[in-house]
């Protein structure tokens, strides 16, 4: 479906954040009151301060009052936001303008969860459409899911945004979706994960989905081409009946061969598209009902967004949070913590969206940015990541922020086993916190192995700093609408990011250079194969060394 946003104003970024005055503010901030701001002494200065710095909207519930920061940097952040010109920023981006400014597009994914037609200003292609498409989706979702339907397995075939999204919301609903049908995301061009799938399913009973915004994607359409091939040699006939397509190049994918295509519109950036067509894997395992509540959560959120003053917007302090501890704390990371195995690939689907929207070096301007951008985003569901990579958080060089995602209400009957699962949590932003002296450290019994080693030097190694950031998300259940209303809260937090850093959050260059570089690999493989003198003439040594070790003469 091709779309362009029609003529309107044009998009003026505001100042970035490090030519502004509020930063100046926040330099001297830094020094006098945030490098040694010690978080125990707030607690114990401020009674309110857990209160204060809880905040709720859509559902969510966020305390970010273990953060290093206090009711002084926390005005002058916002007053940084408020003079970055960050709510015309965001109004454009509501209002339809083509704020991603490399690509002439608009950014509109909100209007995919929007329950009617776009009520903004915004005029670009497609919006007309967007319910109808949605309409569309949902009805065949439930015939995938009626009584007497053949389907048993779905097999999603994508990459990126066209995979990271569907399959960690699929799998975060699972007692949402009908264990009647098993779901599977093929996405790695290594066939090991396409076979893994095939060895598992039968053509007649399987639906396969192949997604790809732009349909020319080198891993998805390698992996259906595949799975058209062993589809057809395992007996399957009906190619119409078993792939569908879920694209803005509709003309690509009837080139491929599929009949049925739910499309969607280049407003919808890859990482955001999880509410349009791409969702289908969702909708099909959890219903067009509960697919609603989802885009209903996520909706709340942006009204939240949209409307709520920047001093209590929750993407906007948590964005502001966010450039504290990467640009003034100096954090170079910030992990991802969810206590909830349905969470599993949140770290996964948050690396992409984050990542690949704000890792970047040069401003709207192609000017190069002063300060630091995109942290590094990790993590691991709790409390795996306990037995893992904790001790790192808890005593290493480096400070990493942890946000803590605690569900109240589990979807099994275990609730023992869920009261250790959150006090395992609780614990962790607690121990984070509060540290243990070396001096408490030195009363404790020395483990019988260590009692030769001087006390000192053993109460040195038992000792945490404590004073280490952590945010804790609470919902009370993960619905539907409570996962869509954090999903959104994350694009917003990453727009809002990306606006004070004076970046384009919504494009991915950086993604290019590899993959012209792949295709010019290819060639000189079967150059090299063809024992051709000048396959690997210009690379550099060590690219040529390889090509001749993988694919030469043996
Ligand atoms: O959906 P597709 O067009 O197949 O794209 C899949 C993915 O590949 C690209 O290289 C981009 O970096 C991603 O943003 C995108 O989600």
């Amino acid at each position: 479906m091709t779309s362009a946003v029609l003529p309107g104003a044009p998009f003026r970024p505001g100042p970035r954040c490090d030519h502004a005055a509020a930063w100046q503010t926040l330099t001297r901030l830094w020094d006098a009151q945030g490098r040694d701001l010690d978080m125990r002494a707030a607690f114990a200065a401020d009674p309110q301060r857990a209160s204060r710095y809880t905040w709720e909207a859509a559902g969510l519930r966020v305390d970010v009052s273990k953060q290093r920061w206090n009711a002084d940097i926390q005005a002058a952040l916002t007053d940084l936001a408020r003079e970055c010109a960050l709510e015309a920023h965001r109004d454009a981006l509501f209002d339809g303008q083509a704020i991603n400014t490399t690509e002439g597009r608009a950014v509109l994914h909100m209007a995919l969860r929007h329950p009617q037609r776009w009520p903004g200003r915004a005029n670009a292609e497609g919006l007309d459409e967007v319910v109808a498409v949605r309409e569309r989706m949902l009805a065949f979702a439930d015939q995938v899911r009626a009584e007497g339907s053949p389907y048993t397995d779905i097999v999603n075939i994508g990459i990126g945004g066209s995979d990271l999204g569907p399959q960690m919301v699929v799998r975060a609903l699972a007692p949402h979706t009908d264990a009647r049908r098993r779901y599977h995301f093929v996405s790695n061009v290594d066939a090991a994960d396409l076979q893994a799938v095939l060895d598992q399913v039968r053509p007649e009973s399987t639906l396969f989905i192949v997604a790809s915004k732009t349909f020319t994607t080198q891993e998805t359409l390698a992996n259906a081409r595949l799975a058209k091939a062993w589809f057809l040699r395992e007996g399957g006939s009906d190619i119409a009946r078993h792939f569908v397509g879920v694209t803005t190049n509709l003309k690509a994918a009837a080139d491929f061969g599929v009949t049925t295509t739910f499309g969607f519109w280049d407003w919808v950036g890859g990482r955001y598209s999880l509410w349009s067509s791409i969702g289908l894997p969702i909708a099909i395992a959890i219903g067009s009902a509960a697919f609603r509540d989802f885009l209903a959560g996520a909706h709340a959120m942006d009204e939240h967004f949209r409307t709520a003053p920047l001093a209590t917007s929750l993407p906007v302090q948590m964005a502001l949070l966010d450039l504290w501890n990467r640009d003034f704390v100096g954090c170079p990371t910030r992990a991802i913590a969810p206590y909830s195995q349905a969470l599993q690939r949140l770290p996964a689907y948050l690396q992409q969206l984050e990542m690949e929207s704000n890792g970047k070096s040069v401003d709207f301007d192609g000017q190069p940015i002063a300060v630091e951008t995109s942290p590094v985003i990790w993590g691991e569901p709790g409390t795996n990541g306990q037995h893992a990579f904790f001790q790192m958080i808890h005593q290493g060089t480096d400070v990493v922020p942890v946000e803590f995602i605690l569900i109240r209400e589990p979807d099994h009957p275990h609730r023992d086993a869920h009261d250790k699962l959150l006090a395992n949590g609780l614990a962790q932003a607690q121990a984070l916190l509060q540290g243990k002296p070396t001096d408490e450290a030195r009363q404790e019994q020395a483990p019988t192995a260590s009692r030769e080693l001087d006390p000192d030097c053993l109460a040195r190694h038992r000792t945490f700093s404590g004073n280490r950031p952590s945010t804790l998300i609470a919902l009370d259940r993960l619905t539907p609408a409570r996962l869509g209303a954090l999903i959104a809260l994350y694009e917003h937090r990453v727009f809002v990011m990306g606006s004070l850093w004076g970046l384009n959050s919504f494009d991915q260059w950086g993604v290019e250079l590899g993959k012209a570089l792949c295709s010019q690999l290819l060639g000189r493989i079967s150059a090299v194969r063809e024992g051709q003198a000048d396959a690997a003439a210009g690379l550099d040594a060590s690219t040529a060394g390889q090509l001749a070790w993988f694919f030469g003469p043996r």
